[in-house]
């Protein structure tokens, strides 16, 4: 774990970034520093591993007060990502990767090896390993810098914006397979990002940060959206915070409808005649909506363009399906892709607005 004991930070010029900061990251989990531009979340970040020394108080790292310990074998401990890469511009992917092992003088061949095992976990295959940092794309490069920073199998990773520099869909891939390394690795790590969506959705724990570095609330992403702790944490989370909490409501915990279905080849049954009906194949796998009429199901037939969601999703994953519907009900699934049920986009944001009132309530 990470402890931050009565942390003070101020620069030569007397700004105060940071003050009588107290918290602590778990061991094996994500905490994550929020908070408005300026408030000091790359400051406290850095005086982990000391590329910022601290004014006063304390960081214990394990127990291990980072001022008392060597700062090569403490940074050793500690993987750093930041955005954009920071990547060695002449060396390979794979040298990249291998830095610290190198330098570690572990033995080449079996830092290869997990170089290349790293990378496939990342989601780049071995044909990126001679590749230049400069012959792949950003979110490629970020995907290298996690790589890297895993590579010395450090307890610790601090991770300054780390997919900030990519677009939205890359954005999202590269959070869906850091959240799957990490269940897999567990370290302890600290993370600072601009972006709430990504805080919540990465976080098992949030650090709100106010101007001048102090601490406004620390919490699951859960409480914090139902419990800001003052105005000015639900003036940050904003208007969108009854939407955020839909991330935490799964879909399992609702009665879904049971839409009528089909499979392909079936004749629908006059009652049914222009209404809208799962179309299915012949696993009862769902392929999308159709107008039911006097034709036998084929595939033409089939509004294919919708999102079917998963029983295991959230609730808010639940709203988009249902919007992007044609008939505003989203097709819930089984872990197996069976048809489950459906559920309308009314319903979804009835219950938005309920949270959204809970939250002002206790707010
Ligand atoms: N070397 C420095 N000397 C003086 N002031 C500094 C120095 N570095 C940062 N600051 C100031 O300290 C405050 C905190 O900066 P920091 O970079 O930690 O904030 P941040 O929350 O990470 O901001 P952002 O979200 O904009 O990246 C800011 O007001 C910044 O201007």
């Amino acid at each position: 774990m990470i402890e931050f004991k009565n942390v003070v930070k101020t620069y030569d010029n007397g700004h105060t970034a940071v003050s009588n900061l107290s918290f602590t990251a778990p061991t094996g989990k994500i905490t994550v520093l929020v908070g408005p531009s300026g408030c000091g979340k790359t400051t406290t970040l850095r005086m982990v591993n000391r590329l910022i020394e601290q004014s006063s108080g304390s960081i214990l790292l394990d127990g291990e007060d980072n001022a008392k310990t060597d700062t090569i074998r403490m940074r050793r401990k500690i993987g750093y990502v930041i955005q954009n890469a920071g990547l060695f511009p002449h060396q390979t992917v794979l040298d990249n990767v291998c830095a610290v092992p190198f330098l570690e003088k572990r033995e080449k061949k079996a830092s290869r090896e997990r170089a290349l095992e790293l990378l496939t976990l990342v989601g780049l295959d071995e044909s990126y390993a001679n590749r230049y940092p400069w012959q792949l794309s950003g979110g490629q490069q970020q995907r290298v810098g996690v790589a890297r920073a895993l590579a010395a199998d450090p307890p610790f990773m601090l991770m300054d914006e780390p997919f900030s520099a990519v677009d939205p869909i890359v954005r999202k891939q590269l959070q869906a397979e850091f959240l799957k390394i990490q269940a897999n690795l567990a370290k302890t790590i600290v993370m600072v990002t601009h972006d709430i969506d990504e805080a919540l959705k990465l976080g098992d724990q949030i650090v709100v940060l106010q101007e001048g570095g102090v601490l406004a609330q620390i919490g699951s992403p859960s409480e914090i959206l139902a419990h800001p702790a003052s105005q000015f944490v639900a003036d940050f989370l904003g208007e969108s915070r009854g939407y955020h909490a839909l991330n935490f409501e799964e879909i399992s915990t609702l009665l879904l409808d049971s839409s009528p279905s089909l499979r392909l080849g079936d004749l629908a049954p006059t009652h049914l005649h222009d209404s809208w009906v799962v179309a299915c194949d012949d696993s009862d796998r769902p392929l999308g909506w159709t107008l039911a009429g006097e034709r036998h199901l084929r595939v033409e037939d089939i509004d294919l363009s919708v999102t079917v969601q998963q029983a295991t999703g959230n609730f808010r994953e639940l709203l988009d399906a249902s919007l992007a519907s044609p008939n505003g009900r989203a097709i819930v699934i089984d872990s197996n892709e069976q048809y489950l049920g459906t559920l309308t986009s009314e319903f979804v944001v009835q219950r938005a607005t309920q949270s959204l009132r809970v939250e002002e309530t206790l707010a």
